[in-house]
């Protein structure tokens, strides 16, 4: 008698995977990749990214296709750039012994994307930047293949991840979701390049750096993975940056919101936008090492409990201008924040805080959004549309930014964070506690960073840690 078996494979628990640059930088990572993956059945989609950092100063893929991509649209040599990409892939393909023809077909794609029509730069080096994580999906697929496993690749533009057209703020659009969906119905493993999608009209668009992680939580969210794994080259989230801080405290549990407040503040771990489509489904994600997949790593969820750690971590991060305006009398001048957010708005920076006090405002944004002719302009729309009594711009700024669900709960916290802070002798520029009280920022000069975030890290997590 002959058994049939029949699988509702939309039935089966299902997670989803995403390895980051570090855990497919090399042949021997990607070994690991696939150890990981085959040893649980429930592993169905596996997102990755392009080849990352092999050691400390190391240069990622995506960061050779940015200058190869800017080689050819300066009219540069391109030849020595794009050998460089070329032999990282090389490297892989070789050691891991598959077949040369998968090398040639990556120069191929790459000579096409090259030959791209140049004249609108950003599509041009999104298309280039995608490169990465694209062959690499391939050429991880075919390993996985090669091994005798069912695996197959999948091009977000035929998976269905659709994203919108604003370069420099590209969103997945929900109206893929439902294509993303049907994922869950194939048979075999799926591999999944991170980091780019398509638009309604077949665009390429890249996320944000970093954006493998979006990618994963999409992927994750449309399907209603049960688990979202994310594998990266810690064993946890720490409390702290460790590589400032040494030995951190690990973080067993967190939330959502404690996790995309410190990924915004710094925590370069994970992505802040990846929260959102798993905070939406509420998918638990999972942070995970390739190096140590069996360490539990770190959990995050809807709600924990915030007794046990009212601060759960401390993130800290450079890069912030200072537009500080006065002018007498300013409170009594209806509209006159809603006018200078406007010329923000319409110069397209978001702003992080605003301090105030009657007569003066502090806008704070990302110096990275400021070009020499914008902050001119900026200034000059200021004192022109405003006619404050002074604009001053100070950049250099620094924010630190304690997070932590049971703050809101905690008396005494912000004077225990500022006497650490005046341990340091250095001064706070500015201090922000979030409406939600779920998180305290402090403005700093980034030259005190640092020596702060030490302190506070003293202040918050030593003492804790020396008792349990
Ligand atoms: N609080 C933190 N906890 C853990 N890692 C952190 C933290 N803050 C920054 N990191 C850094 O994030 C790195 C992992 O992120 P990333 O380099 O993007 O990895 P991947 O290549 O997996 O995408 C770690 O090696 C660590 O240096
Ligand atoms: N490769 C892209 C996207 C990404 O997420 O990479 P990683 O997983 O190495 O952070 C980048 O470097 O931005």
């Amino acid at each position: 008698m002959q058994l049939s078996f029949y699988l509702r494979l939309d039935l089966m628990n299902m997670k989803v995977c995403k390895f980051g640059g570090t855990s497919v930088a090399t042949a021997d990572q990607i070994r690991k990749v696939v150890d990981i993956v085959t040893s649980d059945a429930e592993r169905k989609i596996v997102v990755v990214s392009a080849p990352g950092k092999r050691f400390s100063d190391d240069v990622k893929v995506t960061d050779l296709l940015i200058r190869l991509g800017e080689a050819a649209l300066s009219g540069a040599e391109t030849d020595p750039h794009l050998e460089r990409v070329l032999s990282r892939f090389r490297e892989i393909t070789d050691e891991l012994g598959l077949s040369t023809d998968i090398s040639s077909e990556i120069e191929s794609d790459l000579r096409d994307r090259l030959s791209n029509d140049k004249e609108d730069s950003s599509l041009y080096m999104d298309t280039m930047k995608a490169a990465g994580e694209d062959n690499n999906a391939k050429l991880i697929a075919a390993y996985f293949s090669l091994i005798g496993c069912d695996a197959k690749y999948i091009n977000p533009k035929d998976g269905g991840l659709l994203v919108n057209d604003r370069p420099q703020r590209v969103r997945a659009l929900s109206e893929g979701d439902e294509r993303l969906a049907k994922l869950r119905e194939e048979s075999g493993l799926i591999v999944f390049p991170g980091f780019f999608g398509f638009t309604k009209d077949g665009t390429l668009r890249t996320f944000n750096r970093g954006g493998s992680d979006i990618t994963g939580a999409i992927v994750a969210a449309a399907v209603g993975a049960d688990l979202y794994e994310n594998f990266t080259d810690v064993d946890s989230v720490f409390a702290a940056n460790p590589t400032v801080i040494e030995n951190p405290v690990p973080i067993k549990t967190m939330t959502y919101r404690e996790m995309r407040e410190l990924a915004y503040a710094g925590f370069s771990v994970f992505h802040d936008e990846a929260l959102i489509p798993a905070f939406r489904k509420s998918i638990p994600v999972c942070i995970k090492n390739t190096n140590n997949p069996n360490a539990p790593g770190t959990l995050i969820v809807k709600e924990r409990d915030y007794n046990e750690q009212q601060v759960i971590g401390i993130a800290a991060d450079s890069g912030f201008t200072a537009i500080y305006v006065d002018k007498f009398l300013m409170n009594l001048e209806i509209g006159f924040g809603r006018r200078l957010l406007q010329i923000f708005e319409e110069e397209e920076i978001s702003y992080e805080h605003t301090p105030s006090g009657i007569d003066n405002l502090s806008i704070i944004i990302r110096t990275r959004f400021l070009t020499k002719e914008k902050e001119e302009r900026i200034v000059g729309r200021i004192h022109k549309e405003l006619e404050p009594d002074a604009v001053i711009v100070e950049h250099d700024y620094s924010m630190i930014v304690l997070v932590g669900e049971g703050m809101q709960y905690t008396t005494g916290l912000a004077a225990r964070a500022a006497t650490a802070i005046a341990k340091t002798g250095a001064n706070i520029e500015m201090i922000n506690q979030g409406s939600s009280e779920v998180s305290l920022v402090f403005g700093v000069k980034v030259q005190d960073e640092t020596k702060i975030l030490k302190e506070l890290y003293k202040e918050f997590f030593v003492k804790s840690y020396v008792k349990s």
